[in-house]
């Protein structure tokens, strides 16, 4: 090797010389899970409540998951999971890091099969005592000894419990899973098995599923375009060209389909029950005022908004089988309001003219991610024609913010202008977005990317691609109970 060529040994030499002491690093991020450990400590002795223990299952209405959404605690909560992976990044060896980053997809794996072979429900029963692994793979006819090593691995990652050699409890975490259907209608029926149920097991099988196998294939087509077009993870691991929700709509595509549903709805989970409410004001809206929610899916979040609201009246709009699933859980949670003709669902595609002329809020929840800018422009443009001068646009998104501080972004300075949309910052020496507190959003980022070629938009892209579309954003709400933000844009 040449006197000035690269070396790493010798590179971590200068840098060990150069770096300053890192341990008062070190310090302050175990401090902040001190501190912030002593703010949730003071509400939960304050309103003389346990805080809920890993080891138990979840129960939603127990006042301990309630306090959890309280802002202080969501707060301190945050800056605990950033800071705490933070500190375990900093004093792990490279290699083990990167070792178990290049392994993390056996979590995701692992906790498909533990979704579909509904480990989570079979659990309910036996409690805490747990169930030994031959009877957890028993329903399936599944190999005990490969699950029981399927569940270890989840349970190393704290999702389930061994309680003993081979014998597997539920936890706080693994409990969420639980589809809340006796298990033998599970069993029955596999086809039907999410088909009107509870917890978070549709949301995740949706992601280690699909999603899952889609990002298989990122590096092929970020290097190697396909047939001369630079395609998605997801054509190439389907094997279609397809639009993600074109291919949705396939007859063979039927529960995929039903999935992506139900699991869009039980995403609300991830929110505080009232998170809707916290942003754009819903009960500003007048008398016989109409809302569209565009690309609605079940319906969901507008029959959620309508229960609140009871002037409004909704217009859900999709795809056709998106629409019938729409139609049905309105009957099954809002029946009065299709008998009161205070409701429509209509097939509508967003790319052709939309037919709503009057409308006082068009609602777009989780649909400008899914699009590149010139397709998002499209629709918003067809909104836009649609408009009447008082007509409201509001989307539900992520606001994504860079790992870098913001100071001389285009961002900070709309954060300056734009009411609302200022946000609280990390404190040093977490990264300035907490880090893996926030991860989320970025895995959003890129699964609405293999997905669709989609995008998690930061602000100043926001206010970008909303302008094209012919609105201008005029206020943002962040609120500590939901990561995604409101932002309300009128028609220019
Ligand atoms: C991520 S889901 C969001 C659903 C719902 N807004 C929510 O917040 O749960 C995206 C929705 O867009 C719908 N969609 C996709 N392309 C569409 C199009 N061209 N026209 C109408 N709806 C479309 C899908 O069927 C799906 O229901």
């Amino acid at each position: 090797m040449g006197e000035g060529a690269y070396h790493p040994l010798r590179h971590s030499e200068i840098s060990l010389m150069t770096s300053p002491d890192y341990f008062p690093t070190l310090r302050r991020l175990a401090n902040t899970i001190n501190e912030s450990l002593d703010v949730m400590e003071a509400v939960f002795t304050r309103s003389q409540t346990p805080f809920p223990s890993l080891d138990f299952a979840f129960n939603p209405t127990h006042r301990s998951e309630i306090l959890q959404r309280d802002p202080e605690v969501a707060g301190a909560a945050l800056n605990i999971v950033a800071a705490a992976a933070q500190l375990s990044a900093a004093v792990s060896t490279p290699g083990i890091s990167l070792w178990n980053a290049s392994n993390s997809f056996l979590i995701s794996a692992c906790l498909r099969v533990a979704a579909e072979l509904n480990v989570a429900e079979l659990l309910r029963d036996p409690g805490p005592s747990g169930l030994n692994a031959k009877d957890i793979a028993a329903p399936s006819n599944a190999d005990a000894r490969l699950l029981a090593r399927i569940l270890r691995l989840l349970a190393t990652h704290q999702i389930f419990r061994e309680v003993s050699p081979n014998i597997f409890a539920n936890n706080r975490i693994s409990s969420f899973l639980d589809k809340g259907k006796p298990t033998k209608a599970l069993f029955d029926n596999r086809v039907t098995r999410l088909t009107g149920s509870e917890g978070f097991g549709g949301f995740v099988e949706l992601f280690s599923d699909d999603s899952y196998k889609s990002a298989g294939y990122l590096t092929e087509t970020i290097l190697e375009p396909r047939d001369g077009v630079r395609d998605l993870p997801y054509t190439r691991a389907f094997n279609t060209h397809e639009l993600f929700y074109y291919w949705l709509e396939r007859p063979e595509n039927a529960y995929k389909r039903e999935r992506f549903g139900i699991g869009m709805r039980q995403s609300l989970t991830m929110e505080a029950p009232d998170a809707v409410f916290q942003g754009f004001p819903w009960k500003s809206l007048p008398e016989g005022a109409i809302l569209v929610d565009v690309g609605g899916g079940n319906g969901h979040v507008s029959m959620q908004i309508a229960q609140g609201n009871p002037q409004l009246h909704v217009v859900v709009q999709d795809l056709e089988h998106a629409v019938d699933g729409a139609r049905q859980h309105w009957e099954e949670g809002f029946l009065s309001s299709i008998q009161e003709g205070k409701v429509k669902f209509q097939v509508h595609d967003f790319f052709t003219p939309q037919p709503i002329k009057d409308a006082s809020v068009f609602l777009l929840r989780w649909i400008v991610h899914n699009w590149p800018d010139n397709r998002v422009v499209e629709f918003l443009q067809h909104l836009r024609d649609a408009a009447q001068p008082t007509t409201r646009l509001i989307v539900i998104e992520n606001v994504l913010s860079l790992a870098c501080p913001p100071s001389s972004s285009s961002d900070a300075d709309a954060e300056r202008t734009i009411p609302g949309a200022e946000r609280a910052k990390a404190p040093e020496p977490l990264l300035p977005n907490w880090g893996v507190g926030t991860a989320g959003a970025y895995y959003w980022d890129l699964v609405v990317h293999c997905w669709h070629g989609g995008v998690e938009r930061t602000l100043s892209e926001f206010i970008d691609v909303l302008a094209k579309g012919g609105w201008k954003l005029v206020h943002v709400y962040h609120s500590s109970k939901t990561v995604f933000s409101h932002l309300e844009a009128i028609p220019v």
